[in-house]
């Protein structure tokens, strides 16, 4: 059986689909077969940051129950061993899909892939928990700033409540400020395991326009070192053996 495993955050913008996207192609790399889920179903745009522009069949069309969830999984033969599953980004998919769907319509994914990971929309509002509860294991991912560390302990805290696992968190755009709260400190407040601290690099933002997370767009980049790290936490914690293969 495989990992359901969401990334989420209290603030919009903090990286979740960057360290979804770069996860995925990490653990790809590592020998493991890895789907990576776009389930902001408003503000899609994982497939894009992982080089897919367009898709007949996206997670939408599951959810209004126009196609299967096997319909919707798409192989990126450009990265070993990792597929994603697309959101629509119209408004007539976008108001039609009921996100409330989510959990049953992701959980048997696990059956068929070793990594499942869930980008989910920030905050707690009913899409946001509908695409976090359809995981088993939670990654925060989080600015190195007060307010941003304290929204995403607040996610941390009701998931935990909703009998989620905390995997541990990700300081994501370490450096960017003089004023960061370093890792040790942040690592003090969250009460969870930091599982990485992912730096600010101009590489990462430009993968993300290539269309090529960082961790192949530029694979000996501060910030593709630090996926890869990412990763091979991920895979001691979920009781597989990391191999080192970069
Ligand atoms: N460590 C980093 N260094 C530099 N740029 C980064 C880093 N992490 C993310 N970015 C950039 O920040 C922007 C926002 O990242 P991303 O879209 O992953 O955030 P998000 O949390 O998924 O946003 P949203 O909440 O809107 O879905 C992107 O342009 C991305 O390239």
């Amino acid at each position: 059986m495989g990992k359901l495993i969401s990334l989420v955050s209290g603030k919009g913008g903090t990286g979740k689909t960057t360290v979804a996207a770069n996860l995925a192609v990490a653990l790809g790399k590592l020998g493991k077969k890895v789907v990576a889920v776009d389930a902001d179903l408003t503000m899609a745009n994982l497939s894009l940051v992982m080089g897919m522009d367009d898709a007949s069949v996206t997670i939408h069309d599951v959810l209004m129950g126009d196609a299967s969830i096997d319909e919707a999984i798409y192989s990126l033969p450009q990265f070993e061993n990792v597929y994603v599953i697309p959101a629509a980004v119209d408004w007539e998919h976008v108001i039609k899909a009921d996100p409330r769907g989510l959990p049953e319509t992701l959980a048997p994914l696990k059956e068929k892939f070793d990594f499942v990971l869930i980008d989910c929309p920030a905050g707690l509002q009913v899409d946001a928990m509908s695409a976090m509860l359809s995981s088993e294991e939670v990654i925060l991912v989080t600015n190195p700033e007060i307010s941003c560390i304290a929204d995403t302990m607040k996610v941390g805290i009701v998931l935990k409540k909703a009998g989620l696992a905390i995997l541990g968190f990700v300081l994501n755009r370490y450096g960017r400020s003089d004023n960061d709260i370093p890792p040790d400190a942040a690592a003090e407040a969250m009460e969870v395991p930091l599982l990485a601290v992912i730096p600010e690099d101009r590489a990462i933002r430009e993968g993300t326009l290539e269309g090529i997370p960082v961790v192949v767009y530029k694979p000996n980049s501060e910030g593709a070192k630090a996926f890869m790290e990412l990763a091979e936490q991920v895979m001691r914690i979920s009781g597989f053996k990391a191999k080192v293969m970069y």
